[in-house]
């Protein structure tokens, strides 16, 4: 019984308690005698009609008499309590994200709540003899097990391109056995000795400063900037072995979930076992596990995507972000948020360093290093005196693929010669789909999604049309819709299906894979489809972005850019820095084994400064007039941005809400401009993507000087505005990412 409640029950003590729904405040309960929660607490509490769990952010003892009329904590959960720095951090985001806290707390807690045995895998050995009638697919079943041991039925079955019905038939014979196998384990126990790289000069004097910073255990941001292949990941993997050393954990993140399945590996060759691994993509019940880990200070490295900041770390040592210039950093629906950005608000509130690294970094962070609020560390050369790939533009007015084909004649000759060494090449085109657009040859109808302003994307391994941006899909007919006739419907453009039709059409010997998100088998087959081409099984690859950053495959040694100008079209004020960076990124693939590599870039704009800046191998340059225009524009980080989002499924009212709360935010400028400093409200403008999920959107834009307070303005703007009714939403992006 809590020592403040007197027997007579006179003071009671009451806890402020954060429920994970959209509610930003922390609602009051009495502990009733007898219970006890501290804050951090996980408890049940009534909400409501219904009970919900809370955590305790807040706790005090009232007089006599007090808080007898507020409902009453229900009961404790069994779950370790949520540290305090991680409940500042909730707090630190929900207020500069203007999100309710509730909605932030959400994800921090969700996973805990699977707790829970992990649902048993079944896996397949051999155990008998061949059966008596051996098919083609049934050899194939045998010879993909021997080196798939333990594999599911669907695994095999996919690996073997098969059905599971010849499986099936093979379990029958009693050729093939399921067994049940036990839980994975979470990540042995690492050793930062296992596996150490002798570092040359340059990395040996990076790791030492990382190293030290781990050892200081003080808060400091560091940029680790090298030229693709520099061995940036060796380096920070020194950082690493100080916090192991140390016992402290680390936290890792990568911007997509394909480049964590790679890690890992990697990860074991260096550590002796694998550290644990968070994203969506995890099992619910095993990401249940990871976080307690996390919160008892057993697991000792996570890898993750962004949302593994949420993480509950008990002894926090050292956060890396690799990576850290990638958009896919930016979570853009739930909470918006930058998870760079907020890796570096974690790392202040632990007190622990953070270790930015990039080839290419974000331009903030590039501004943020020279202005000294970032070390900064610099990898000039790749390792192993390798050199960078040589680049060279392929001007395609002057050189045009032949009709219907997207492959230009100089590009064509080039992945031959490259092939014709027993060499690998990429071909990197950033669409997926066959199809950007279908359009009626006759009458011109174009198909559109009936919920977004986009046109339907051609899949057509699925045979179907499909928006990116709702996911609706419908099957591409025969006739047109619109005018009737049949075989009128044409493909216009290129995606990387068609790209694929094309290269196996021109290169029939060539062995080809097409790797794409939206394949099927999710990460675990994107993850060996990558072990297949690093193993060089693979002569050509064609790719979207997913292949452009993070991987090393060392016989690789072409990479031909297919549209260089997909990217610069967009009216966002990042497109050329963004270009810029996948481009470098893509093309720093090749040549990363013992041959040295090039890039042929496809443009029609030879001319652009993004072309020339890389074809030049002058990115110095190329920042520092991306710098300056920003500077010039008060663009961050030299000024400030908020994207005001309204949206609604009938548009005069959007339209309606918007305009008003635009007339409030201008009204409400005065308060919040200091003399001399820059507060402006823009719009509304019907938003690019104009429809989205059936919602129409219009957008206002709000800048600022950096001494402005932002997040108080849009509060204050908001609350002055009208309140939003029926289905209108207001969605705040600070410092958007995505001008769409
Ligand atoms: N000191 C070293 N000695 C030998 N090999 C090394 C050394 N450092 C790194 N390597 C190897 O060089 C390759 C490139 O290193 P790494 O992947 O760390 O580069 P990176 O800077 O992260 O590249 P990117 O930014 O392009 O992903 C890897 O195969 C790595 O194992
Ligand atoms: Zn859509």
């Amino acid at each position: 019984m809590p020592e403040e409640v007197e027997v007579g029950g006179e003071s009671s003590v009451v806890v402020d308690v954060l429920v994970p729904v959209a509610v930003d405040v922390a609602y009051s309960y009495r502990l009733p005698p007898g219970l006890d929660a501290a804050e951090g607490d996980f408890v049940h509490v009534p909400l409501g009609t219904r009970e919900t769990v809370g955590v305790v952010w807040s706790r005090e003892v009232l007089g006599p008499g007090r808080g007898s009329n507020l409902k009453s904590v229900i009961g404790t959960v069994d779950l370790p309590p949520l540290p305090p720095r991680l409940r500042r951090f909730i707090d630190w985001v929900a207020r500069w994200t203007l999100t309710p806290r509730g909605m932030v707390l959400r994800m921090a807690v969700r996973a805990p709540s699977h707790a829970g045995p992990e649902r048993v895998r079944i896996g397949l050995r051999r155990a008998g003899p061949p059966p008596a009638r051996l098919t083609p697919a049934r050899i194939r079943v045998l010879d993909t097990l021997a080196t798939l041991p333990d594999a599911s039925k669907a695994e095999l079955a996919r690996a073997a391109g098969c059905s599971t019905g010849v499986i099936d038939g093979l379990i029958d014979e009693g050729t093939i056995t399921p067994v049940v196998l036990s839980a994975e384990p979470l990540g042995g126990t690492l050793d930062p000795d296992f596996a150490a790289v002798r570092l040359e000069p340059s990395q040996k004097m990076a790791a030492g400063e990382l190293v030290a910073a781990v050892t200081r255990r003080r808060f400091g941001t560091i940029l680790l900037e090298g030229v693709t292949g520099a061995g940036k990941t060796e380096v920070y993997f020194e950082a690493v072995a100080a916090a192991l050393r140390a016992s402290r954990q680390v936290l890792i993140t990568m911007p997509e979930i394909a480049l964590t399945a790679q890690a890992l590996d990697r990860f074991a060759a260096r550590f002796g076992a694998r550290p644990a691994e968070w994203h969506s993509a995890v099992p619910s019940r095993r990401r249940a596990r990871v976080w307690l880990g996390v919160a008892s200070g057993d697991v000792q490295i996570v890898i993750g995507a962004r949302s593994s900041l949420f993480l509950p770390f008990a002894n926090l040592g050292l956060i890396v972000v690799d990576e850290e210039h990638d958009p896919a950093y930016k979570q853009e629906d739930g909470v918006v948020y930058h998870a760079r950005d907020m890796a570096v608000v974690r790392g202040r509130l632990e007190d622990v360093p953070v270790v930015l690294a990039s080839a290419t970094p974000a331009l903030e962070t590039r501004v943020n290093a020279e202005e000294g609020r970032y070390g900064h560390l610099v990898l000039a050369a790749r390792v192993g005196g390798r050199s960078l790939p040589a680049l060279a533009a392929i001007n395609l007015r002057k050189t045009p693929p032949p009709r219907g084909s997207w492959i230009s004649p100089p590009l064509a000759e080039a992945i031959g010669e490259t092939i014709g060494r027993g060499e690998q090449v990429l071909l990197f085109l950033n669409r997926r789909g066959y199809a950007p657009l279908t359009l009626c040859r006759t009458c011109g109808h174009r198909f559109q999604c009936p919920n977004c302003s986009t046109w339907l994307v051609e899949h057509r391994f699925r045979n179907a049309l499909m928006c990116h941006h709702c996911g609706h899909v419908e099957r591409r007919p025969t006739q047109c819709p619109a005018c009737g006739n049949a075989d009128t419907l044409v493909p216009c453009g290129p995606g990387v299906e068609r790209l694929t039709e094309e290269v196996e059409q021109r290169f029939p010997a060539a062995r080809t894979l097409l790797l794409s998100s939206d394949a099927p088998g999710g990460a675990e087959h994107i993850r060996e489809q990558l072990a297949a081409i690093a193993r060089h099984e693979v002569d050509l690859v064609i790719g979207t972005q997913l292949v452009a950053k993070g991987h090393n495959f060392p016989s690789l040694t072409l990479v031909g850019v297919v549209d260089a100008d997909v990217g610069l079209a967009n009216g966002d004020p990042r497109a050329a820095e963004r270009t810029f960076q996948m481009l470098q990124q893509v093309t720093g693939r090749a040549g990363r084994g013992d041959k040295p590599g090039r890039g042929l870039i496809q443009t029609w704009e030879p001319d652009h400064p993004v072309m020339r800046a890389l074809v030049s191998g002058d990115g110095e340059r190329f920042y520092r007039t991306e710098t300056e225009m920003r500077r010039s524009a008060g663009l961050p980080p030299f000024g400030r941005l908020a994207a005001v989002i309204v949206s609604g499924g009938d548009r005069h009212a959007a339209e309606a809400h918007a305009r008003a709360l635009a007339r409030a935010a201008v009204a409400t400028i005065g308060a919040w401009r200091p003399a001399e400093q820059r507060l402006d409200v823009l719009g509304p403008a019907e938003a690019p993507l104009a429809l989205l999920r059936g919602r129409h959107r219009f957008r206002l834009l709000v800048t600022a000087s950096r001494a402005i307070d932002l997040q108080g303005f849009l509060r204050a703007a908001l609350a002055a505005g009208p309140k939003a009714r029926g289905d209108i939403r207001v969605d705040i992006d600070v410092e958007p990412q995505s001008f769409l």
